[in-house]
């Protein structure tokens, strides 16, 4: 059964909470089947300068409940080149590992793909991202929470916004994916969300505030996703100002708040989870694909059909926000 006898764990691109529940769950049950267990810091990077260093139960004690990533992490354009990659290669074969867990995101793979189809490291992903903007999995470590933190501040804008009778354009994250503006956007009751996924229709957005107005229907909430085509809350804020200045139109941008905080239950099960069968694949010899939850059950998907395919949004959802914001 054991394929691997030392496996090394390190953490990539954007932190999310629970990061350090995978990385404990990797630890842990890497020790528990009696492999030797590394730590890589500031993720690729680490694997570059050599930042490597073996970890023990304690490493990882009182960890679960705390956001960012004890390993660190960073992005590093050393590892777009092969150079790079080798010299990582060659430090982790200093430790021997024979194995490798990546949690990251969509990018993160993409290196690991190119690394283990170089080298002989087999590697396995864990989709750690806010954006959950990665294929084969229903949740990425890091989502929940984010989408929580969203709708805990987007209904304290719900406040102030009654109070003066506002417009606000709500901006979240979200590079390429408009996940965390379609769930906060609609636990919040928004009358309008715009993502990357969607085409932008501005003179609908005004039509519907149009329509508000004569119904007297003040209060607006319009959440928007950072990587929304159209070019984010500003410019949303720009085009609704000049074609209706007569509302008391503000702009928030919400930015890296939600990328911290102590990861709510769901992301911590799904880390530890994911963690768990992370060890699982090494040992049983699959290699290079990406750890997924798929209607609760452990999924794998080839790394690279992981960042291919994105994750597609049911356009009943659009209908749904209409409906209800009506
Ligand atoms: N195409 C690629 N080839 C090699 N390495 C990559 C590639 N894309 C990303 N990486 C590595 O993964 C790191 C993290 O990727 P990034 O897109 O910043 O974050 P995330 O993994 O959260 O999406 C990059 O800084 C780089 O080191
Ligand atoms: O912290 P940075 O480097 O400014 O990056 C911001 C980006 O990271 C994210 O928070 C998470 O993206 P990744 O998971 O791809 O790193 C995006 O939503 C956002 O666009
Ligand atoms: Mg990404």
């Amino acid at each position: 059964m054991k394929k691997v006898n030392n496996i090394a764990v390190l953490t990539s691109g954007g932190d999310a909470p629970g990061m350090n529940a995978a990385i404990r769950a990797v630890v842990r049950t890497g020790l528990y089947h009696h492999l030797n267990v590394f730590g890589v810091m500031y993720g690729y990077k680490g694997m570059l300068t050599g930042e490597i260093f073996p970890m023990e139960s304690k490493s990882v004690a009182n960890i679960i409940q705390r956001g960012g990533t004890v390993l660190k992490t960073a992005r590093c354009k050393e590892f777009y080149e092969a150079d790079g990659r080798k010299k990582a290669y060659e430090n982790l074969k200093k430790f021997g590992i024979d194995g490798l867990v990546v949690i990251g995101g969509d990018g993160s793979f993409k290196g690991a793909q190119k690394f283990s189809q170089e080298f002989d490291i087999p590697c396995i992903g864990l989709p750690g991202t806010i954006d959950k903007d990665i294929a084969g999995s229903d949740f990425t470590i890091g989502f929940d929470t984010a989408v929580n933190t969203a709708v805990e501040a987007i209904d304290k804008i719900r406040d102030t916004a009654d109070a003066h009778d506002r417009l606000f354009i709500i901006e979240v994250m979200g590079r390429d994916a408009g996940y965390i503006a379609l769930h906060s956007g609609i636990a919040t009751g928004a009358e309008h969300i715009l993502m990357p996924e969607r085409k932008t229709d501005i003179d609908d957005v005004i039509n519907d505030l149009m329509a508000n107005e004569r119904r007297q229907k003040m209060v607006n909430l319009i959440v928007v996703a950072e990587g929304d085509e159209f070019g984010g809350a500003n410019e949303v804020a720009r085009h609704v100002k000049e074609r209706m200045p007569q509302l008391d139109t503000r702009v928030c941008i919400l930015g890296h708040i939600q990328r911290g905080g102590s990861p709510t239950c769901i992301d911590r099960l799904i880390a530890s989870r994911m963690g768990y069968a992370a060890v699982d694949a090494l040992m049983e010899g699959t290699h290079n694909v990406m750890i997924g939850i798929v209607n609760n059950k452990i999924q794998y998907t080839p790394l690279d059909k992981a960042v291919k395919a994105k994750q597609k949004i049911d356009p009943e959802w659009f209908k749904i926000v209409k409906i209800l914001a009506s």
